[in-house]
């Protein structure tokens, strides 16, 4: 048996709530350290197949495995992040980090997760706010910290809803080059899925991009995306192997559709 590491694989994945089929025939793999955007139109099933990987639904037939195990829950393996800040309100922000350091390393006093919770803080550049309580920060200040918790639970995998769908474009700018950085500076790097209805958002971050269909959702095509990192936003967008491929992604989208609305 080969080793599958810190790997997803979703093998004839199958979701239905009731009679309606939401997903249907998904086989997709994410390998160890990789970076993959869930591309397509509302309704495709992009989050529910995210939710599938967190273990918050469970398939209907199928298997979703993480790490070589079949996926039964959520698990401190996987952490998530989703478009509204999942951040506990009563808490302080170093205490809602600190409350996840506590989930990776639980023998740690208050004192040592605070200051690892701080240290987390200050890497996505919140070193100063750390004893205010969330309410007192601004929309992308408050998913900064949402990704320090997430960052601070140390998984392997992380799984992200539209996580910049919620900011203005100069904040979803920083965060993206931000959560780049940092899956680029860990080592071993984290294997991610980050759901995007945004070409340009996918094609920024990503190494591969598995573009959804709707109805049922299901991936109708893969696209790897083998520009230099780091990837400069003013480079990229002068690129015509950038614009190709954007063109590429946008006519798979339109096949699909087009092929929807004959069928109709
Ligand atoms: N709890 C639910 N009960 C019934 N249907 C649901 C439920 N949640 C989602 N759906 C349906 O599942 C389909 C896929 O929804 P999902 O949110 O996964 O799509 P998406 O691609 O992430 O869309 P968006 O980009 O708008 O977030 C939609 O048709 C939606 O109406």
């Amino acid at each position: 048996m080969t080793h599958a590491g810190h790997s997803l694989r979703i093998e004839r994945l199958k979701f239905a709530y009731g009679d309606a089929t939401i997903l249907d025939g998904i086989d997709l793999s994410v390998h160890e350290g990789e970076f993959l955007a869930l591309l397509g139109p509302s309704g495709s099933g992009k989050s529910t197949l995210l939710r599938l990987i967190a273990g918050l639904e469970a398939p209907t037939a199928g298997l979703v495995s993480a790490g070589g195990r079949p996926v039964a829950g959520p698990g401190t393996d996987r952490a998530v992040v989703f478009q509204h800040y999942a951040l506990f309100p009563w808490m302080t922000v170093v205490d809602n980090v600190a409350e996840a350091v506590a989930k990776a390393h639980p023998t740690l006093s208050r004192g040592e997760r605070r200051e690892r919770a701080q240290a987390q803080l200050a890497r996505v550049g919140l070193g100063e706010v750390g004893r205010h309580h969330p309410f007192e920060l601004s929309g992308g200040m408050q998913q900064r910290a949402a990704i320090a918790r997430a960052l601070a639970l140390e998984s392997p995998f992380l799984l992200m809803d539209e996580p910049f769908g919620a900011l203005d474009p100069i904040n979803r700018a920083r965060l993206q080059d931000l959560l780049v950085e940092v899956w680029r500076g860990s080592s071993p790097r984290r294997t991610v899925v980050f759901v995007t209805h945004d070409v340009d958002e996918a094609l920024l971050l990503a190494d591969r991009v598995a573009v959804m269909g709707a109805n049922p959702g299901r991936v109708i095509a893969e696209y790897p995306v083998a520009f230099d990192r780091p990837r400069q936003r003013a480079a990229l967008f002068k690129d015509a192997g950038f614009h190709h491929l954007r063109e590429e992604i946008a006519d798979a989208l339109d096949a699909d559709t087009l092929a929807h609305l004959e069928a109709a």
